[in-house]
């Protein structure tokens, strides 16, 4: 098998993940992306282009160049030196999926320079036991809704198309929350009335996302196993839990491992600015600064570019199109 000489372009969605109550089963791909551009090299090289990367590595212990090396292993070819450019409009640590975005885009691109032998299932089973559970990289792998889960040895999901009516607004927070600090918080054991609290919500959220019930979503998109604990660590969270349904939105959860927080909205709602400003008034009251901001589900996962110019780099051939 041969690496390929050109240089290979993707482009990957963030995710938000559980949406309340699907706890690491339920993803759906934002239209906030990274940009990879990978080729080989004379010496290993990677660019961090964008702002709001700082302290990601720039060597080879940088998450995208580690992965492109379990591909490489899986597909039994000899490690070429790269050279890696990043620009990523997906926050880091914030909860909207940029370690999952990273870890699909790095598998896509390696994948792609060497003619891409391993399927899209065998980068859903790598990209899941890398990042422990399947929802933000099968939202960043297939786009949509994802609706997954993980027996630790094989991940299987089924894709769904989002609600046409759906639109999100995510307030961001000005501070970082690691997934592992997020995770460390929650209890070992639930009871079994949590279990079964969590399972009838999460599975009337997926029926009424597949079904159009937008009506059922203020109802079923609660959650008893994650957010209490992980509420401490993000003030104005649990009031905004509580209330954002009063104020306009169909439901409201933590993004992922947060802090971002996200609500669903039908987008033909007349109260989006009431919405933001109970949003961004609780925050203020809680003494945080948040960035708030409207987003729409991706239809797609990663994608390899074809039509960029490769005479152009990565940032001339994309700045049309990223948010910053
Ligand atoms: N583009 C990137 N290049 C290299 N490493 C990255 C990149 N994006 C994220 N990472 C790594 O992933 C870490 C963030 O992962 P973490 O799971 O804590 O947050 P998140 O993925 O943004 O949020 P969540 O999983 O809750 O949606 C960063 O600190 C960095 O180590
Ligand atoms: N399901 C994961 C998403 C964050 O990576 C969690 O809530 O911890």
């Amino acid at each position: 098998m041969g690496i390929n000489s050109d240089k290979v372009r993707v482009k990957v969605p963030g995710s938000t993940a559980n949406l309340g109550p699907g706890f690491d089963t339920l993803g759906m791909a934002l239209d906030l992306f990274t940009w990879i551009e990978m080729s080989t090299a004379a010496e290993t090289r990677i660019h961090l282009l964008s702002d709001g990367m700082d302290g990601l590595p720039q060597d080879k212990t940088n998450l995208i160049y580690e992965v492109a090396q379990l591909v490489f292993d899986k597909a039994g070819v000899q490690h070429p030196e790269l050279e890696i450019s990043m620009y990523s409009d997906v926050p880091l640590t914030r909860g909207l999926g940029s370690s999952a975005a990273a870890i699909v885009g790095g598998l896509a691109a390696a994948n792609a320079l060497i003619g891409s032998p391993l399927s899209d299932d065998t980068l859903f089973q790598m990209a899941t036991a890398l990042e422990d559970h399947p929802d933000n990289v099968g939202a960043s792998l297939f786009g949509g809704l994802v609706v997954a889960f993980w027996d630790g040895n094989r991940a299987e999901y089924i894709r769904v198309e989002p609600n046409e009516q759906l639109e999100v607004l995510v307030a961001i927070p000005h501070f970082q929350l690691s997934t592992e600090k997020a995770r460390h918080v929650l209890p070992r054991e639930q009871s079994l009335a949590n279990a079964v609290f969590n399972v009838g919500h999460s599975s009337v959220l997926v029926a009424a996302l597949c079904t159009g019930r937008l009506d059922m979503i203020p109802l079923a998109m609660k959650d008893a196993l994650h957010q209490p604990y992980r509420a401490p660590l993000v003030p104005g969270l649990e009031q905004i839990l509580a209330e954002a349904t009063d104020h306009g939105a169909l439901g409201v959860a933590l993004s992922g491992a947060g802090p971002t927080m996200l609500a669903l909205v039908d987008r033909s709602s007349s109260r989006k600015a009431e919405l933001e400003g109970f949003l961004q008034g609780t925050l203020q009251a809680a003494g945080i600064e948040a960035t708030l901001m409207w987003l729409q589900p991706a239809l797609s996962g990663v994608q390899v570019l074809t039509h960029l110019d490769e005479g152009c780099t990565l940032f001339e051939n994309i700045k049309g199109d990223v948010r910053a």
